[in-house]
């Protein structure tokens, strides 16, 4: 049928169309119904920008794709493209259908059941007690969480004794015993062969997951929590089956502790190099320059502390700064040494000629003397006057060409001089060229700039966010002023210490110069790094500093923005200064994030 043209019967349709449809009669109803009864296409909806920004502001950015996605959007909104500002969106909705939620049926059985089993050191009082701090989780996901960690506790735990009856299976009476208790004695038990094989394994199993599994992965607590989990199936599975079953748990546990041995492996690797290179460069390293003293105290705190890959490639690098100094002071200082020493002994010779010179003259003249004296008529008198005057001659020309060279060594002295005040300043600015801040030990602007390139390209690869923060301790001078220049230096390394101390291994902290430093959080969202700001103040207003004996208050007001792709440090560092000096401004010792419309 062709489309009503007459307005009286497209109203007519329409209405017919609400009735038949039982649409609410909205002005939106009305208008969709219009433009499919009229056939007339309706007009592109204006993009709603300012209700999508609201809206993009409120996302939660939770997990790296989401907050690639909201990242995107922020983007595009800025520079006022709106079909990916909706393409960003509905990916941002695809996100969250694909999303499994928690499965609250299995986790609330699993909870009944372990509610009325009874566990040993599981009373009701301390069930209920710790139930109910689970349930204080702020949101769902976490009290999912949290609520299936409490489950997994309580069933992990030993049945209280005479609760449950024995497994009737062979291995039950080392399946009976508490693991943490009593070392796991290993039986093999002939009820038939493969029977008491399979036994024999059993137990070899929960030897290895309850008693060597915890020793080797003392500091990998995600792995020995897996283990005591699995540990828990192991004992649960009372026949060949069952065992099978949880088979493919073994093989996925097999191959993560296989990368932890090639971590570990490579962590020994690098150590065995820093010794090397320590051991090979030990005789160039004499420490006779504080600054010196300072990085290798540094090295001593990096080698003592428990060891990453991280940390030995810090290690390594700082070493070599040293070795490089060092052997650029000796160098120099040899260098210096042999000129000076060369200009000396020319000096000694020249005064030893002169003086030989000057002793012979005085020996001719004395006996040209004698000869005048002897002289009986002038014509002898005139042969002398003539050695005389060629003696004095001869004397003069001497000490011109002593002056002359004097002059010459005085010359080069002078320039040797210089030399030297030029290789100071070069080694003084060689300093600047390390990676190292020689106060805190802190990374420089230098070493922060390759830091950044290498965790902007890691950001930009695995779409992870970086969070750039800046810091300017408040009221600086006034510690100068009051308590002296060695206190203020002392502040700036208190706050590098204790802020240093509180951060993952994998964030990043330099100093930018005078009081201001600089933090990089990988994979870490404006909330989170905003979140870890405000634990670090807390943090430095607990550790105390002392001048004069007296309690000082360090705070810090901060700056902190998210890195966009493609973006130099400078430019995200000018952002986070910006937002740092509106903390300042605010009333100091804040953090403050500068987002892309503004600051929050
Ligand atoms: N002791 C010490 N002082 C430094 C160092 N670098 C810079 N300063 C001093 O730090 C002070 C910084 O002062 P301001 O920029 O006025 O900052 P502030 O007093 O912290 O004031 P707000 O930033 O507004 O809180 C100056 O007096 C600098 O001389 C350093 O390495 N050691």
């Amino acid at each position: 049928m062709p489309a009503p043209t007459q307005p009286s019967d497209i109203a007519r349709e329409v209405l017919r169309l609400f009735a038949s449809r039982r649409l609410p009669p909205t002005p939106d109803n009305f208008r969709t119904l219009y433009h499919e009864v009229s056939g007339i296409p309706a007009p592109d909806e204006p993009f709603p920008e300012k209700f999508v920004r609201t809206l993009a502001r409120q996302l939660p950015r939770d997990t790296s794709e989401r907050a690639r996605l909201a990242r995107l959007l922020d983007q595009a909104l800025a520079v006022g493209k709106a079909d990916v500002a909706r393409q960003a969106l509905a990916e941002y909705y695809d996100s969250l259908k694909a999303e499994r939620p928690p499965a609250w049926n299995e986790l609330i059985a699993e909870l009944l059941r372990q509610w009325e089993s009874r566990q040993a050191g599981w009373t009701v009082a301390r069930k209920r007690e710790s139930l109910e701090r689970v349930l204080a989780a702020s949101d769902p996901q976490t009290l999912h969480a949290r609520l299936q960690a409490l489950v997994r506790s309580w069933s992990q735990a030993p049945a209280e004794p005479g609760t449950t009856s024995p497994p009737d299976m062979p291995v039950q009476a080392v399946a009976a015993k508490p693991a943490e208790t009593a070392a796991p004695e290993v039986r093999l038990v002939a009820a038939s062969e493969t029977g008491g094989l399979l036994a024999g394994l059993r137990e070899l199993l929960l030897l290895t997951l309850e008693s060597i599994a915890p020793v080797f992965l003392a500091d990998q607590p995600e792995l020995t929590r897996d283990a005591a989990e699995f540990s828990a199936s192991v004992r649960r599975a009372q026949d060949a089956g069952a065992l099978q079953a949880i088979a493919k748990q073994l093989r996925k546990f097999a191959y993560r502790l296989e990368m932890l041995a090639g971590d570990r492996a490579e962590v020994h690797t690098g150590l065995l190099n820093l010794l090397r290179l320590l051991l090979e460069n030990i005789d160039q390293i004499v420490i006779d320059d504080q600054w010196l003293h300072g990085q290798m105290d540094t090295l001593r705190d990096i080698v003592g502390n428990p060891t990453s890959l991280r940390m030995i490639d810090d290690a390594e690098r700082r070493l070599k700064e040293i070795i490089f100094k060092q052997s650029q002071l000796k160098h120099n200082h040899s260098e210096a040494q042999r000129s000076l020493k060369k200009m000396l002994a020319g000096f000694v010779d020249h005064l030893a000629s002169f003086a030989d010179t000057t002793s012979s003259y005085h020996d001719r003249i004395e006996e040209c003397a004698d000869r005048i004296s002897a002289a009986r008529d002038i014509s002898e008198i005139g042969g002398v006057l003539d050695e005389v005057m060629r003696e004095t001659l001869a004397i003069r020309d001497e000490a011109r060409r002593s002056r002359d060279e004097l002059r010459a060594t005085r010359e080069r002295v002078r320039e040797a001089e210089a030399q030297m005040a030029e290789m100071q300043r070069a080694l003084d600015e060689s300093s600047h060229l390390v990676r190292h801040d020689q106060l805190t030990g802190l990374l420089n602007r230098r070493g922060l700039e390759e830091t950044f390139d290498k965790e902007a390209g890691r950001a930009r690869r695995h779409h992870n966010t970086l969070s750039v923060a800046l810091l300017d301790i408040d009221n600086f001078k006034k510690i100068n002023d009051t308590h002296g220049h060695q206190a203020g230096d002392d502040a700036l390394v208190h706050l590098a210490r204790i802020v240093r101390a509180n951060l993952r291994p994998q964030d990043t902290l330099a100093r930018h110069g005078g009081e201001e430093f600089i933090l990089l959080y990988p994979d870490t969202d404006l909330d989170q790094a905003h979140a870890a700001l405000v634990r670090l103040q807390r943090e430095l207003t607990r550790a105390f500093f002392l001048a004069d004996d007296k309690k000082i208050l360090i705070t810090f007001s901060a700056g902190i923005t998210a890195w966009n792709p493609g973006e130099t440090l400078d430019a995200v560092l000018k952002r986070a200064d910006a937002a740092m000096y509106e903390a300042k401004e605010t009333g100091k010792n804040k953090v403050v994030a500068a987002g892309m419309g503004g600051f929050t």
